[in-house]
């Protein structure tokens, strides 16, 4: 697919007086693995949160494929496919690697007691189909060997895995991920980010990627898009973002990364 997957226009979040964002307006390219760097404090993360669905803008808009989203909750965002990965949380530890997939599918008839006793079959099917693709996630994340061992037992890197493997269970069109190259060893990360230009060339998932790695962003992204101050500075090929002496200067001329 070609076109624009996410459209930001003028986008604000003000803190009291604090700016967190400040006018910020950016493309996401439909089918893309967009970069989104910038120096400590540019405003990433709070760019992801109102993307999210996770805190509403001050002012500006957001529209995903042409439709207005701004300001709608997490869960409408997820039913439209717009789905952000988050660290497994505490409660997940104990559950297999295989179960936290399981847990990851929407709508999981088996939660309704009615549903239950109106349509056991139906039920069965429901579960038997989520279980196939859990399994069929796990193998192709190359974790099959850990199904049955707690998520809290695996190691970073596969924690990852993981949590990209939950999106592989719902219906994800726009994937946001925050810094999945944090705290994961050189080997995981090269894993991490051949599964995530597979989920895109093989799935048809759009990524945007916060990250502080700049090699992970050089061998994964285009385009990058650079924020400073809330705004974006600029946006193109991460060959001639490295070159930039605006891109150079907002990393190193205020001291803040
Ligand atoms: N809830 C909040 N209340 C007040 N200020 C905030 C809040 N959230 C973020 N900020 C401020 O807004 C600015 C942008 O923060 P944000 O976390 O979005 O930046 P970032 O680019 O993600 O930074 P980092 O790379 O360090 O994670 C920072 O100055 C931050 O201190």
């Amino acid at each position: 697919m070609s076109g624009t997957a996410l459209q930001v226009d003028a986008l604000t979040r003000h803190y009291g007086g604090v700016r967190a964002v400040n006018g910020a307006s950016f493309e996401i390219p439909e089918g893309s693995i967009t970069g989104l760097i910038g120096p400590n404090g540019a405003g990433k993360t709070t760019t992801f949160n109102m993307i999210a669905g996770a805190e509403t803008p001050t002012s500006g808009r957001i529209r995903f494929r042409g439709q207005d989203i701004t300001g709608r909750p997490t869960h409408e965002l997820f039913h439209l496919g717009i789905v952000r990965t988050f660290q497994l949380p505490q409660e997940f530890a104990r559950l297999t690697a295989l179960e936290n997939l399981m847990a990851a599918a929407p709508g999981q008839p088996g939660e309704s007691i009615l549903l239950n006793w109106l349509a056991p079959g139906r039920v069965r099917a429901r579960e038997a189909e989520v279980l196939e693709r859990a399994e069929e996630s796990l193998a192709f994340l190359g974790l099959s060997q850990v199904r049955d061992i707690p998520a809290g037992n695996l190691s970073g890197g596969q924690r990852k895995l993981l949590e990209l493997g939950r999106t592989m269970m719902t219906d994800a069109q726009l994937v946001l991920l925050d810094e999945p190259g944090a705290g994961v060893n050189p080997t995981l990360m090269l894993r991490i980010a051949d599964m995530i230009r597979r989920l895109n060339a093989e799935r048809g998932y759009t990524f945007c990627i916060i990250e502080h790695d700049m090699d992970l962003i050089a061998a994964l992204c285009d385009p990058v898009i650079v924020l400073a101050e809330g705004r974006v500075l600029t946006r193109g090929a991460m060959a001639d973002i490295r070159e930039d002496p605006r891109v150079i200067e907002a990393y190193f001329g205020g001291g803040a990364a």
